[in-house]
């Protein structure tokens, strides 16, 4: 097979290339990361999806930031991901599991098109609410409610890990420009030593709720699986919500499902954009110049 093989997906509008350790030819570094997702001198995306080795699951996957950092899991990934092992067969079944740098999580292909898996189901795993292991520095137990001023705005924050850490802000209304602008002083707060993810979300009735995305590592994005898990597990928390939500995004829309247990799942559709192949030139400039 070619090397260098990739293949760009969507979920929901939040993209991701994939590609197969066992079939690069350069180190999948920073530099690398960063010229691969950048839209000008890369193809462009929301990050980078690496299928890895797995011994504890059927198949592993690291997950990369457009910044070049490590994320511990991705909805919209972890969908893709399963989508690509399953529409490539190499996995040639409808339920599998995926270890991930957050934990191991099971999928299941739920809708198939025309031979290839169009919707996908993901048990993400328990929402965590003990503020050191989102991880924050607060001292208190959890971080509900808390208020951070920044600048000129005031916010009430509530945080959550749903593998990775998410900083969830209740609104009566939602404006992108005040995410972009407010998203990344809020990703970067000092209570949050490894960043956050940030979502503006706002109820509309106790079966929908509207969000907004500012990812860490990756900035304004249409739509985020984690971050829909996040939104939901703080809205049951605060009884805003029935145990079963669905998550509007700009992107589209996400169901997502919590147990009594904080279990979550998620549920939504992937499609496939192109395939192709990193060329000779782009490897030899992620060398030369990085970014
Ligand atoms: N930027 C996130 C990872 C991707 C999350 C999002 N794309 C999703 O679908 O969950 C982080 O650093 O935790």
């Amino acid at each position: 097979m070619n090397r260098n093989r990739f293949i760009k997906s969507h979920g929901l509008g939040n993209e991701y290339i994939v590609l197969d350790e066992d079939n690069i030819t350069f180190e999948l570094n920073e530099k690398a990361i960063k010229r691969i997702c950048n839209v000008n001198f890369g193809i462009g995306s929301d990050g980078i999806l690496l299928k890895v080795s797995s011994k504890n699951a059927d198949i592993g996957l690291r997950i990369y930031n457009p910044d070049g950092s490590e994320a511990e899991k991705s909805g919209n990934g972890l969908r893709i991901f399963c989508k690509y092992v399953f529409d490539y067969g190499i996995i040639n079944k409808k339920e599998l599991t995926v270890e991930t740098k957050g934990g191991i999580v099971k999928a299941n292909i739920k809708e198939i098109k025309k031979g290839k898996a169009n919707v996908i189901t993901v048990d993400m795993g328990k929402a965590i609410f003990k503020s050191e292991l989102i991880p924050t520095k607060y001292e208190k137990e959890e971080v509900q409610g808390e208020v951070i001023l920044l600048e000129d705005k005031e916010y009430k924050i509530n945080c959550v890990s749903v593998g990775n850490p998410h900083c969830v802000i209740l609104k009566e209304s939602l404006d992108i420009d005040e995410i972009k602008k407010y998203g990344t002083k809020i990703e970067n707060y000092h209570m949050f030593p490894n960043r956050i993810n940030v979502q503006f979300a706002k109820v509309i009735n106790r079966r929908e709720v509207e969000v907004l995305i500012w990812e860490r590592g990756a900035g304004f994005t249409l739509a985020s699986g984690s971050s829909s898990c996040a939104v939901a597990s703080i809205m049951r928390k605060k009884g805003l919500i029935e145990n079963e939500v669905t998550i509007k995004m700009i992107g589209g829309q996400l169901k997502i499902e919590i147990d009594d247990n904080w279990n979550i799942r998620m549920t939504g559709e992937v499609r496939q954009i192109c395939e192709g192949i990193l060329s000779d030139e782009l490897l030899e400039d992620i060398e030369m110049y990085g970014l």
